[in-house]
């Protein structure tokens, strides 16, 4: 698992290690430095020789670059760094003249722009050095000019210059994934002592590149503190997967009750069906009109139309709400899902059960499935005016409003999935494809996930008495990961990365990489329909659970 902590977290547990003089910055330079040279050779570039160029700000940000900048002049690299802060890391300054860096102060510059893209051209690798978890974004002229002027050469340039963000790309919301401003992406961050949210968290998580998390000695400081952000990875699904022993049977397995589709929206039914049925569970029994069943019983034949227990319910898909007589039925799984404490995921139309406060201050059991415009809705009709824009700008705290108005836990659909309950850390899982983006994949999801929930069973009903407290943000970040999972593996693109807690151990390895962090991708893979994810679904959790 990823596990994120805020700007002040890593500053308490770096503060008594500091007091100590432990030499966090050298080892920070030296991993920088080492993740520099593994670009190169990546790249099939010679280390002696290569042209690095350090964009260096005013703190200890800047001061990692010009550290590692000194290492790698002593390595042979053409190191420059352009100095745009007038007061920058004096030791690192020192270190990197006397190992041959070329500095060019350019702070107050009248040509700033000018002077450092004629750096830049030269260089085959940038090291955004400007602002780390000690800013505040956006970031200032004249650093937010010089940053659009560097993003439009990279774009335009045809040898692509390597960026390698230092802690953070310089610029975005460190605590929260915002971008208020301009920002350069990066293909690679090398983050300092833990992954920081922003670098997980949509949208700044996209203008990160691969993360590499660094060791530098922090564990046991931040082992008291609470992530702030989690990522799961296919251990940790498998930790939580509900696996069948020999003495279950399907009323043990799980039961998950179904209300989806409509005559209008057939299909939906049979999407959802399909997400729980292949994800794993005792028995699904499926309450819906004439069409859809018989759609359902097509492909589905050992789904039962009887009414009785659930341990789940999964209520909305491929239903419109001005349906009356399907808005009835959502209405009766819901209220009876309440009744007997088990979980419900509420998704598309089932989402309309919670725009009013008719069932105010919801279980974390129920989990709502939006995407950003129904996000935007329901926080509209809860008296939180949103627009779909501002969701997409902002995410995770929209997430986290919807949760903290309705009690419930709230998982929002988009390329980044980020799931939010009220209180315990956000999940942000980018396990998917672009492929994924496809009509019905949500009605799958919603079926994975009741399948998942349903799977806990009766335990999950004890949720409110505190025993099992965050799980339901964990399943919903699991199916998440498995619906992910199972879409690259139609999509023909593999597994998901594999993140890891730290990749890189300047401590415990004094050189060379983990191999086990690369990413397990094949190509570009190929288009996909919701029922073919459905269909990977066992394969994909067979594969997790290897
Ligand atoms: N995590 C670790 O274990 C270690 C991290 N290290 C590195 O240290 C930085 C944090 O360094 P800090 O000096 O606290 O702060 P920064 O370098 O991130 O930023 C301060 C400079 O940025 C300027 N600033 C602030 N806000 C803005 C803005 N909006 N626009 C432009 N410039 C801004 C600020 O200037 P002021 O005039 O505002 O003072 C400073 O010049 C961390 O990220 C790691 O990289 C250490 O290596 C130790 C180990
Ligand atoms: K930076």
């Amino acid at each position: 698992m990823i596990r994120a902590h805020t700007a002040a977290d890593v500053r308490t547990a770096e503060e008594p290690l500091l007091a100590a003089g432990e030499p966090l910055m050298d080892r920070a330079a030296f991993a920088l430095a080492t993740h520099v040279a593994a670009e190169l050779r990546e790249r099939g570039h010679r280390i002696p020789g290569s042209v690095i160029l350090l964009l260096v700000g005013g703190g200890n940000n800047g001061g990692d670059a010009l550290f590692a900048g000194s290492h790698l002049a002593r390595r042979g690299c053409q190191v420059h760094a352009a100095v745009l802060a007038e007061h920058p890391h004096a030791a690192g300054l020192a270190a990197a003249r006397a190992a041959g860096v070329r500095v060019h102060e350019l702070a107050g510059a009248p040509d700033l722009n000018d002077a450092v893209t004629a750096l830049a051209r030269r260089a085959g690798v940038w090291v955004d050095a400007l602002t780390g978890i000690g800013a505040r974004a956006p970031l200032r002229e004249p650093l937010a000019g010089l940053v659009t002027a560097l993003a439009a050469e990279r774009a335009a340039s045809p040898d692509e210059p390597v960026v390698v963000a230092v802690d953070v790309p310089s610029g975005i919301g460190v605590d929260d994934g915002a971008v208020p401003g301009p920002v350069l992406p990066a293909d690679v961050t090398v983050t300092m002592g833990a992954a920081k949210p922003g670098l997980l968290l949509p949208p700044a998580a996209a203008l990160a590149g691969r993360v590499e998390v660094v060791d530098v000695g922090l564990e046991g400081g931040l082992a008291g503190q609470a992530p702030a952000v989690c990522r799961l990875s296919a251990t940790d699904v498998a930790d939580l997967w509900p696996l069948p022993g020999p003495a279950d049977h399907k009323y043990t397995r799980g039961v998950l009750g179904v209300v989806a589709g409509s005559q209008t929206y057939p299909g939906a039914a049979v999407l959802a069906v399909a997400g729980a049925v292949r994800t794993g569970l005792g028995m699904v029994r499926y309450h819906g009109p004439e069409i859809p069943t018989s759609l359902v019983h097509a492909r589905h034949p050992e789904v039962v139309t009887a009414p009785g227990r659930v341990q789940a319910w999964a209520i909305g898909c491929g239903i419109d709400p001005d349906d009356a007589a399907r808005a009835q039925e959502m209405e009766r799984g819901f209220a009876a899902g309440l009744a007997a404490r088990v979980p419900v995921v509420l998704d598309a139309g089932g989402l309309s059960l919670v725009h009013d406060d008719a069932h105010a201050d919801l279980p974390a059991t129920v989990v709502l499935t939006p995407h950003a415009g129904e996000l935007a809705l329901l926080l509209t009709a809860r008296g939180e005016d949103t627009t779909r824009e501002d969701v997409d700008a902002a995410p995770a705290r929209h997430a986290r409003l919807a949760a903290e108005v309705t009690g419930a836990t709230v998982l929002l659909k988009g390329p980044t999935t980020v799931v939010a309950a009220p209180d315990g850390p956000l999940y942000a899982q980018a396990d998917a494809t672009p492929w994924l983006a496809t009509a019905g994949a949500g009605d799958v999801l919603a079926g994975v996930l009741g399948a998942l929930l349903a799977g806990y069973g009766d335990a999950l009903a004890v949720y409110a008495e505190g025993r099992l407290a965050g799980v339901p943000a964990s399943l919903a970040a699991a199916a998440a990961y498995v619906h992910g999972r199972a879409a690259r593996l139609a999509a023909g693109q593999g597994t998901p990365p594999r993140p890891r807690d730290v990749i890189f151990s300047v401590r415990r390895a004094s050189h060379g990489e983990d191999d086990i962090s690369r990413h397990t991708t094949t190509g570009q893979g190929g288009p996909i329909s919701a029922l073919d994810v459905a269909v990977a679904l066992p394969a994909a959790v067979a594969g997790l659970l290897r």
